[in-house]
Order: structure tokens, then C-alpha cells, then sequence
């Protein structure tokens, strides 16, 4: 098994740190080390995970500790960094980093960034390469974050005249998935920072319950006015016109628009054309797979059934049906928002637009 060591979270008085990041490259005496703040360990316990080795940075990966698509590209991208500044097989810590988890995109696009890079370095360099590879990529998300909130606070406006936005949103999509202040929540920040903000309801996303634990962090530590509720309790805000715009992230936007994204945001985008709702995406071009054609295409990741039947308390035996994404059809999506504009209707050829904008 990976190296993995835990340390709580304090700042130097001892308390709970204001600004976490979820993800930052450490260079102690011993040797590069990747940090990651455990998200399974959220909302009441902030621990580090100190990785040392490509295994224990696949392992948190695989167990959620470092989740959401872009901050998976930076763990993939500072993976390899680590990998080669600690003379392990770049080759095998790529194919290992890359297939930790299927769906996200974003994974494998940070792999092949800095193994990319590695490649290419003059002799002896390729540690540093790969890890300025991984910082480049870590900006360019920041960067994205920021983009996308400015798109999205000109959107909200257009499609919500008047302010006060009632937003809901599904699993966590906040500085917890990404180099910035993340994608849909980051977009929900900007409104609730401009006064805009009126309610945001957060899906408690089932089975490991991204949204109750980590969105409601977030909100919190925000000063948010949110309220958490079941899954199943969305469709009753929608019939009693509590919903302004549904924001949520994405793991793989297909050639066609097609969108993975936690499981249960599908349901959403029923819900939400059938209220006259918009159903809005904020997502980086990184997270675009134009060689994904359409949703068939996705992988969707199924995950243990014990997520499922651990749960609640299930008859020994119990088959639990467990996938981690579904699939939203591109004619059920009101727009998406990227770093470099928005996309809107949601076709192939506007997608490539925005891909090369
Ligand atoms: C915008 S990335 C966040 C994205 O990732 C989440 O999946 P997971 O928690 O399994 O990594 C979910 O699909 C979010 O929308």
C-alpha cells in the first residue's frame, strides 16, 4: 500500500486554518511531497494527507480524499511530478495516475501534460519540467475558476433579472475540486460576494454525501445563506418555484455536449426543463473530450456497492447498484459556462467554438 501519512490541520495558534488548500506540493528535507487536504475526512475533521509515493496518491484518488475533475488534472500532473523527482518509473506511475479513477477527463489530461513535459526536458531536468508542467497547470485553473465566475455572474444576470438568486446545486463543486474557488460553487461565490445570493440549495448527493459534507463546509465557511436537503426533496423546491437556475460541475463534456456529472444531475435536468428552469454546466475546457463523441461514449464509474448498502442499514447480501456519474443529453443543458465564454445552445459545433476560443 501507498505511504500515507495524516496530520491535523492547525494554524500556527492552533486553531482550524482559515484558507485551505485541497492540494499543495511540499518540498521537506526528506524529500518532494504532494499534500492533500483529505476530503473523506470532512466536514468535522481537517487532516492532510502527506503523500510520498504515486500508490498513496492513487489510493486517495481511488477513496475520494482528492476529488473533483480539475483538482484530479493537478493531482495527476503533480503525480508524475513527484514520481519523477523521487526516480520512480515515470511510464508506470503515468498508467497507474491515469486509471485511477475513469470518468473525470481531466485526470488524464494532467498525466499527459507532464509526462509530456518530462519527456522533453533536457537531461536531468525532467523533475523540474514536470513539476513547472504541474504549477502551469495548477495557475491555468486558477485562472479558469475566476473566468468562469465573471461568465457566470453575466449569465446569471440575463437569466434571472432582477437578483436574488435561489440557486440549487448537486455534489461540491467549490475550491475543494479545483487550483481556484472551483466551478458551479465558485460561480454561486461571485453572487453571494455581489449580494446576489438570495438561497442556495445543496443536494446532499448520495451515496458519500458530497454536498452535506463538503459543499455545506464550503457555504459555511463562506457566510452563505444555504440550506441543505435530501436528494429526493428537489423535485417539491422546483414545483414550489424555489429554484431560479440549477449550477453543477462536470467530469466529461463529450464532443456533443453530452455531460458527465455526479450521478443524481440528470434527474435535475428532467426536473428543470419540465419546471422551465435553466440547468446550467460550469466546467474548464480541460474537462471537453472532443474524442468522446456523445454520452454512450462516457465511462461511467461504479463504485463499490458497499458505498450504497453501508449507508443505511441493509440486509446482509444486499446488491447495491452504485454508478458514481450520469449522462446529461446536451438538448436538456441551458448552457455551459468555461473560462472562455459561454456556450449556449449546447451543440458539437459550439462546443468546438469555445474549445477554440
Ligand atoms: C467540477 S468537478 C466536481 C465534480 O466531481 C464530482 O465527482 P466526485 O466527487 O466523484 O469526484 C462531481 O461529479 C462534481 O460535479
Amino acid at each position: 500500500m501507498g505511504d500515507q501519512n495524516a496530520r491535523a490541520v492547525t494554524d500556527e495558534a492552533g486553531g482550524a486554518s482559515s484558507a485551505i488548500p485541497a492540494l499543495r506540493w511540499e518540498e521537506p528535507p526528506e524529500g518532494p511531497v504532494l499534500v492533500l487536504l483529505d476530503q473523506t475526512r470532512l466536514p468535522h475533521e481537517e487532516v492532510e494527507l502527506v503523500c510520498t509515493d504515486v500508490q498513496a496518491l492513487v489510493q486517495a484518488i481511488r477513496s475520494l480524499a482528492v476529488r473533483g475533475a480539475p483538482l484530479l488534472g493537478l493531482a495527476g500532473a503533480y503525480g508524475i511530478a513527484l514520481a519523477a523527482a523521487r526516480g520512480y518509473d515515470v511510464n508506470e506511475a503515468a498508467d497507474l495516475l491515469a486509471h485511477a479513477r475513469p470518468t473525470a477527463v481531466n485526470l488524464g489530461y494532467g498525466v499527459r501534460r507532464a509526462v509530456a513535459a518530462f519527456r522533453d526536458a533536457p537531461p536531468h531536468q525532467g523533475a523540474a519540467v514536470a513539476l513547472a508542467e504541474a504549477r502551469a497547470l495548477h495557475a491555468e485553473d486558477a485562472a479558469a475558476s475566476t473566468a468562469m465566475a465573471r461568465h457566470g455572474a453575466q449569465l446569471l444576470a440575463e437569466l434571472v433579472p432582477g437578483g436574488g438568486y435561489r440557486l440549487l446545486t448537486h455534489c461540491n463543486t467549490g475550491a475543494l475540486v479545483s487550483g481556484g474557488e472551483g466551478t458551479a460553487l465558485g460561480v454561486v461565490l461571485a453572487a453571494h460576494r455581489a449580494g446576489e445570493l438570495r438561497r442556495l440549495w445543496v443536494d446532499e448527493t448520495r451515496p458519500l454525501l458530497q454536498g452535506a459534507r463538503l459543499t455545506a463546509y464550503e457555504a459555511a465557511r463562506a457566510g452563505m445563506p444555504y440550506t441543505l436537503l435530501a436528494d429526493n426533496a428537489a423535485g417539491s423546491l422546483f414545483t414550489a418555484g424555489e429554484v431560479d437556475a440549477v449550477l453543477v460541475g462536470a467530469d466529461r463534456i463529450a464532443a456533443d455536449g453530452s455531460t458527465a456529472n455526479k450521478v443524481g444531475s440528470y434527474p435535475l435536468a428532467v426536473l428543470a426543463r419540465y419546471h422551465h428552469v435553466p440547468f446550467v454546466v460550469v466546467a474548464p475546457t480541460t474537462t471537453i473530450d472532443l474524442a468522446t463523441p456523445n454520452g454512450d461514449a462516457i465511462e461511467v464509474e461504479q463504485r463499490a456497492g458497499s458505498e450504497v448498502t453501508d449507508l443505511a442499514p441493509s440486509p446482509l447480501g444486499t446488491q447495491a447498484y452504485n454508478p458514481a456519474f450520469d449522462v446529461t443529453p446536451p438538448e436538456l443543458i441551458t448552457a455551459i459556462i468555461t473560462e472562455n465564454g459561454v456556450v449556449s445552445p449546447v451543440t458539437a459545433e459550439s462546443i468546438v467554438t469555445v474549445c477554440n476560443r
